[in-house]
């Protein structure tokens, strides 16, 4: 069976504590912290930028995984790579040129995601997918956490994993949105290896037993 990371989104964290937040979820056994970044204008919701992740970074030993809900991502690369990003993840929507923005990224020695949102085809990055690690499926519309996940999403997971094999490519299958121990059986049958999981972690007390509840629901017998 593949490995399966657990990356909790910090967007459901504590914000006046996101050291100590980054910090529990590696004494609990998350894999990658997932680092939600928007601009209010690619979508309806502000979080924070690269100064903000650069003083998260030392309290944690995990890779940073940076999903850029923003418009022109190119412009904020260089100071999230400076920041300590190992995986930066830029929309299809957002880029014009997007080929070059995750060349861009790969330039300055950081992992490079392509994400899409529910309503765009896998077709929209069928020319990219040789030059990604990650493809980033939107299991729900950017923009906030603790939204329902949109069950239609998992075709195109299923239609990824099924073009790795026909092509003899890796990247990881991510997905990001309503991932819960109901929904990741879900996203993982369809071949999805990282799990992005906001309030499913940071809004459990027990942050330890929340990411065992999920990682449990897709390793044990169903
Ligand atoms: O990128 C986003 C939202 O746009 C996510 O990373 C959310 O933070 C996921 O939150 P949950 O749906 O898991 O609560
Ligand atoms: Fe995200």
């Amino acid at each position: 069976m593949t490995n399966i990371s657990i990356a909790p989104s910090i967007l459901s964290a504590d914000f006046a504590k996101l050291g100590e937040e980054v910090a529990e979820v590696e004494r609990g056994g998350a894999d990658w912290i997932h680092v939600d970044v928007m601009d209010g204008h690619f979508v309806p919701n502000l979080t924070f930028g690269a100064l903000v992740m650069e003083s998260i970074a030392p309290h944690t030993k995990l890779p940073l995984d940076v999903h850029l809900m923003v418009e022109n991502p190119e412009l904020y690369v260089p100071a999230f790579a400076k920041a300590g990003a190992h995986m930066i993840t830029v929309h299809a929507e957002a880029c014009v040129h997007l080929h070059r923005v995750l060349h861009l990224i790969k330039e300055h020695g950081v992992k490079a995601g392509v994400a899409i949102n529910p309503a765009t085809p896998v077709s929209a990055i069928r020319e990219v997918l040789e030059d990604v690690d990650l493809v980033l499926i939107m299991t729900v519309n950017p923009g906030f956490g603790g939204q329902a996940f949109i069950p239609g999403t998992l075709r195109k997971i299923t239609e990824l994993r099924e073009w790795k094999q026909e092509h003899g490519i890796d990247f990881h299958i991510e997905v990001d949105g309503g991932v819960t121990s109901a929904t990741a059986p879900l996203v993982v049958e369809a071949g999805a290896d990282v799990l992005v999981a906001g309030s499913a972690v940071f809004g459990k007390v027990d942050r330890r037993a929340a990411m065992a509840e999920i990682r449990d629901s897709v390793t044990l017998p169903r």
